[in-house]
């Protein structure tokens, strides 16, 4: 059973299952509401104890785990006048400078760590990548699929933990290791 005390998860919310994405997502049965990560309020560390027994159940191995050598990711980027395609779905052209945008995510960074915002949550508006609509999650990745700054860096962080900022021809990220 879903139970809230079970999950970890804050009352009226529950596991679901994406089958088209072979994915675990987060419902909430009262709002009808939908997210791919947990929502804030989480018991981590159960959440953690139930999804182990969930991918079990599901007879799913997580495609993160040492074997496939990938993990999951999500980030929020700040793109800044000479990206590698300084552009995004934010603004046509991106004339800031490298020091604006690093202002911006140090203000970015300040939120997430108070626990004022998630990085997903705020990724949804303020990430300058395409990931943004699903709040930064970037899926499972290995080595070789990345920048190497942001693999290094990626790969670095234990589950749930964020990174400081990571710079890389793209812009200037903050990632949170999901898996
Ligand atoms: C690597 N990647 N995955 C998505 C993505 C994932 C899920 C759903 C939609 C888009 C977008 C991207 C991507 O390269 N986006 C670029 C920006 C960017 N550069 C990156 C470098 C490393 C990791 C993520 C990065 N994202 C863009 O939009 O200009």
């Amino acid at each position: 059973m879903n139970g809230s005390r079970e999950t970890g998860l804050p009352p009226h919310w529950e596991v679901r299952h994406s089958n088209s994405k072979n994915l675990p997502y987060y419902f909430n049965s009262q709002d009808r509401t939908s997210r791919w990560e947990p929502p804030s309020g989480t018991d981590t560390e159960k959440l953690k104890i139930y999804m182990a027994t969930y991918h079990s159940a599901k007879g799913l191995v997580p495609a993160s785990d040492p074997q496939s050598g990938t993990i999951r990711a999500a980030h929020l980027l700040v793109k800044h006048r000479d990206s590698r395609r300084a552009s995004s779905w934010r603004e046509a052209e991106i004339t800031r400078s490298k020091e604006e945008a690093m202002e911006i995510i140090k203000s970015h960074q300040q939120k997430i760590k108070s626990g004022e915002i998630t990085l997903g949550e705020l990724a949804l508006t303020e990430s300058d990548c395409s990931s943004a609509r699903k709040s930064g999650d970037l899926g499972y990745f290995g080595r070789g699929d990345m920048q190497k700054e942001f693999e290094d860096a990626a790969f670095a962080l234990r589950p749930g933990e964020i990174s400081d900022v990571v710079d890389t021809a793209s812009g200037l990220h903050l990632i949170e290791r999901l898996e």
